[in-house]
């Protein structure tokens, strides 16, 4: 092949596109798709991705590759396929999208540096910058001394000097020096005679390796033998020792054990569920399963035993967990059960340790990967299963470009591989439900926990009772009795406060009315400038009410507390508890989410406060009493999956208590008892609350009956903002069918962010045959606006946040 098309790192409308280069005759046979090459663009080099070679090219005067970047493809042909995907389904850059499949250490980097050019004699310089470039090779443009700037710009104006752009890959491997003798031991004894009587240090080193001849890495050695490096150099000047690069991997789990457990046998339920997964993978078909099981049903060890099989015909897995730094207990029941074969992927490794656990994948040293969201893209050949756990988890949902779910890119990969998917949850998002009922996906029920074991009983306990009888803290009498309770008997308590959502809406503390909207059956947020009430979905907005429009109370306001204030009112009334906050304060320094949770397991603590971080994934057998401080906080959100969001938090916190032996117990305060979503979450009843949140969907036309697409506009000028917004409903109103509703524009729920006035448009619809070019068009007409003002416009389909 003579030509290879190249998409270059330029994420722009004018770039979007492939370029043609000549392949010289040196790499002729050697570039492959998928693999980086550097290019020359304009009078830069530039990375870019090799997508396909071709013997044909309409260009004229083509340029050749300039060089490799990497010796291999780093993206496969499905992963190079599944790249030109995302950016039609979520109009995105392909270079955005090809990116965003390889872990952040592999972006590269541009280093500008200042050379002679070929014509300049080093002579004619100007003698400072001489005397710079004889400190040692090239300059580099962004460690220029200020004092040189001037000088050196001149320099190249003249056409003495010269700016060269290198490329570079931002994370390096790691390397490590390993020192061992060159010769044996007995001519080391023999130049240990003949070494003068003051090299002790040598002599020491040489002796050393008499008594272990085997290479040994230098940083041991200087353990061992204080200030050895010195003498370690000059003997490998005598040809006596030698040092060698050896590359070795960061491993974020090297220091932990863990002991092998072996599959369990399947209760009978879990059998019911494993029997389709099982055929369907005995046939290399695909299948998506949604997984409806009730928490501690067993579901994770389903998982760990289709996966089994998977890796026992020789294939590879990918299994999604939510945000895994936050849930070391499920890490450890992979490593526990397939060791080495595990590569964990997720955002609290630091960037080198991803990229080291990526490689493990694409060198296929691991076969099983486990990942947060970015985890779907591993560069696996020949997957046999794909499984996301807490499919509802919103986290799935990438909130930057390319704005792609991870369920959706799992459906890709599982039906290019003809592999099962499978969705997990006690909580299915209703597009999920709604999918598995109509036949879609293939539902599999668990509807017991393992043994039998109960789940917890749950209390409500109404907060606007406890205010009447003069109870102003945060904790009601029944939580303070439960709490004391198990601090007698030894047992554990877990504490939610729910942050999400706080100092947003209004509500009466005396009543619990919460401020809506009249037309879009969703809380209105509260804006301290002009102490208005706004809806953001539609323009309603209203003058906040000095006292309740139901009852007439004084105490209405808006809502918010933090984790810290209730610790310090947890000691104040029950001053012998120990216990353990989990917030973002203390949880921010890397490896203190594990250590927390480790103390809380080894019982060091008798209650453990945090926030939404602590309500999924726990499994501790001592934990016997769950209590949610406020329930509604998410259910006022101005998001029209609050309702469905609440039930899934409550849901999970509450699976926390009672897992073993003994018996669980939940809490949850409120002040709107009566809520269907905190109704039907004590009860752990999913199909009523799925029924009756899908017709308020229906009714209010929301997903899953409607697909949603949410455009944001944002600029420095609130006015362009509005403009612009405004435009934009308007065109789309001529160019989709009659049948697509489209809100606002309207000022978006966060109105001003870092100076820039940001305003929203949103579209409903159901089937638009040219929205993806209806929405192309969109963005291409205003791309030129984009990159000349300060113009911004973000379109984003299946949202699932609105802010
Ligand atoms: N077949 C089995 N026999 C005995 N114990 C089991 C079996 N399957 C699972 N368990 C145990 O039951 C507990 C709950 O199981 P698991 O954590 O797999 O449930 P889950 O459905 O994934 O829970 P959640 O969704 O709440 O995280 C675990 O301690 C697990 O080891
Ligand atoms: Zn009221
Ligand atoms: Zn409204």
């Amino acid at each position: 092949m003579r030509y290879a098309s190249v998409v270059v790192d330029v994420p722009a409308k004018g770039t979007d596109k492939l370029f043609d280069y000549e392949i010289p005759n040196k790499f002729a046979g050697v570039i492959q798709p998928g693999m980086r090459v550097i290019v020359p663009f304009g009078s830069r080099k530039l990375t870019g991705f090799v997508v396909q070679l071709k013997n044909e090219t309409d260009i004229d005067s083509v340029k050749p590759i300039h060089s490799l970047f990497d010796p291999e493809p780093v993206l496969n042909h499905e992963l190079l396929e599944l790249g030109a995907w995302l950016s039609e389904t979520t109009l995105c850059y392909k270079i955005t999208a090809f990116q965003a499949m390889l872990p952040a250490a592999m972006k590269t980097r541009y280093i500008k540096e200042i050379k002679p050019s070929s014509s300049a004699q080093l002579e004619d310089l100007p003698e400072e910058i001489r005397t710079a470039f004889e400190k040692g090779g090239p300059l580099s443009w962004e460690d220029l001394p200020s004092s040189l700037v001037a000088v050196v710009q001149k320099e190249i104006r003249n056409g003495n000097l010269q700016i060269d752009y290198r490329v570079e890959q931002k994370q390096k491997k790691r390397l490590v020096k390993y020192v061992k003798p060159l010769l044996p031991v007995r001519e080391l004894e023999e130049q240990l005679q003949h070494l003068p009587a003051r090299a002790h240090k040598q002599k020491e080193v040489i002796q050393f390796f008499i008594d272990h001849p085997n290479p040994i890495l230098l940083t041991e050695l200087t353990n061992s033998i204080q200030g050895a490096s010195i003498a370690v150099k000059a003997l490998i000047k005598k040809g006596i020792l030698t040092e060698e690069q050896v590359e070795i991997y960061r491993d974020p789990y090297e220091h932990k054990q863990f002991p092998r457990t072996k599959p369990l046998p399947l209760t009978d339920e879990q059998k019911r569920a494993m029997e389709p997964i099982l055929d369907k993978l005995n046939r290399h078909e695909h299948e998506v399963f949604l997984m409806y099981g009730v928490t501690g049903s067993g579901k994770t060890e389903i998982y760990l035993q289709a996966i089994e099989k998977v890796l026992n015909e020789g294939k590879e897995a990918i299994v999604l967990v939510p945000e895994i730094s936050l849930t070391p207990q499920m890490v450890q029941r992979f490593k526990s059960r397939f060791g080495s074969q595990v590569a964990v992927l997720h955002s609290g490794l630091s960037s080198g340790e991803k990229f080291d656990e990526w490689r493990k994948i694409y060198r296929k040293e691991a076969k099983l990967v486990v990942g947060a969201r970015s985890a779907i893209f591993a560069p696996f050949q020949n997957i046999g299963i794909i499984i996301i756990d807490e499919e509802h988890e919103t986290s799935y949902k990438q909130e930057e470009s390319p704005r792609y779910h991870a369920r959706d890119v799992a459906i890709y990969r599982g039906k290019y591989h003809q592999c099962p998917v499978i969705l997990g949850s006690a909580t299915p998002t209703l597009e999920s439900f709604a999918r598995a009922q109509k036949g879609v996906y293939t539902l599999l029920t668990l509807k017991e926990r393992v043994n039998r074991r109960p789940l917890p009983e749950v209390h409500i306990v109404d907060m606007r009772e406890e205010l009447r009888n003069g109870n102003r803290s945060m904790f009601s009498r029944t939580l303070f009795e439960k709490l004391t309770d198990r601090l007698k008997k030894g047992e554990q308590s877990v504490l939610l406060l729910n942050k999400r959502g706080y100092s947003s809406f209004v509500m009466c503390r005396n009543c619990g009315h919460v401020i809506g909207c009249p037309h879009c059956d969703i809380s209105l947020t509260y804006h301290r400038h002009g102490e208005k009430l706004k809806c953001h979905y539609c323009q309603f907005e209203t003058a906040m009410p000095s006292r309740c429009p139901e009852c007439g109370s004084e105490h209405i306001r808006f809502f918010g507390t933090g984790t810290q204030r209730i610790e310090e009112e947890l000691n104040r009334l029950i001053p012998e508890a120990r216990v353990i906050r989990m917030d973002v304060d203390t949880t921010s320094r890397k490896g203190m989410h594990e250590k927390l949770l480790n103390a809380f397991g080894e019982k060091k603590a008798d209650i453990l406060l945090g926030t939404q971080m602590i309500a999924k994934g726990l499994d501790f057998p001592d934990v016997t009493l769950v209590g949610v401080l406020s329930a509604d906080t998410m259910l006022h959100l101005p998001d029209f999956r609050s309702g469905e969001k609440t039930f899934q938090l409550l849901t999970q916190v509450s699976g926390r208590a009672g897992r073993h032996e003994l018996p669980g117990e939940v809490v949850i305060q409120t002040y709107t008892p009566e809520h269907y979503s905190i109704q039907l979450a004590s009860l752990h009843d999913f199909e009523t609350f799925y029924r009756q949140e899908m017709k308020m969907r229906k009714s209010f036309a929301y997903p899953p009956y409607y697909f949603l697409i949410l455009i944001t506009v944002s600029h420095p000028n609130a006015i362009k903002a509005a403009e612009v917004t405004e435009k934009i409903g308007q065109y789309l109103k001529l160019h989709l069918s009659n049948e697509a509703q489209i809100l606002g524009p309207v000022s978006s729920p966060i109105p001003k962010m870092k100076d820039r006035y940001r305003f929203q448009c949103m579209i409903k619809y159901k089937r638009e045959k040219n929205l993806y070019k209806t929405l192309k068009l969109l963005f291409e007409h205003y791309e030129e606006d984009m990159s000349q003002t300060d113009l911004k416009l973000m379109i984003d389909l299946n949202p699932y946040t609105i802010l």
